[in-house]
């Protein structure tokens, strides 16, 4: 099955043996959701590639090194949410991406 002691896929992994994978993220922020699986899915999965498509690139708040092959825009290091996005799953339906006030998560 491939699984991760700590990821939480509904998916099965060893099904990306020997295969390129793209990742398809909604946000890249600190890094470590992707760097997680993007090892995982080349050391234990054994898959032949994984590159990463995101809508929006927060650069500036990396932990680790790890950049999207492909991006839609660069995010400014803001509180995002909207179009999928949350903050303690509010406002993740909006129809559009905004920044929150900062008093709203302060
Ligand atoms: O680069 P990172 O710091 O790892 O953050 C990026 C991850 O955080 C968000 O997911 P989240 O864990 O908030 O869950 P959600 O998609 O259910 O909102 C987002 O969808 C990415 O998967």
């Amino acid at each position: 099955m491939c699984a991760h002691p700590f990821l939480k896929v509904g998916l099965d992994l060893s099904t990306t043996k020997g295969r390129h994978v793209v990742l398809v993220e909604d946000i890249v922020d600190t890094g470590l959701t992707l760097s997680l699986l993007k090892a995982h899915l080349l050391q234990e999965c054994q898959a032949a590639s994984v590159s990463v498509v995101c809508l929006l690139d927060k650069a500036a708040r990396r932990k680790v090194q790890i950049a999207p092959e492909y991006k839609g825009f660069d995010c400014p290091d803001f509180f995002i949410v909207g179009y999928g996005l949350d903050f303690n799953e509010y406002y993740r339906t909006l129809p559009y991406i905004g920044v929150l006030k900062p008093e709203k998560y302060q």
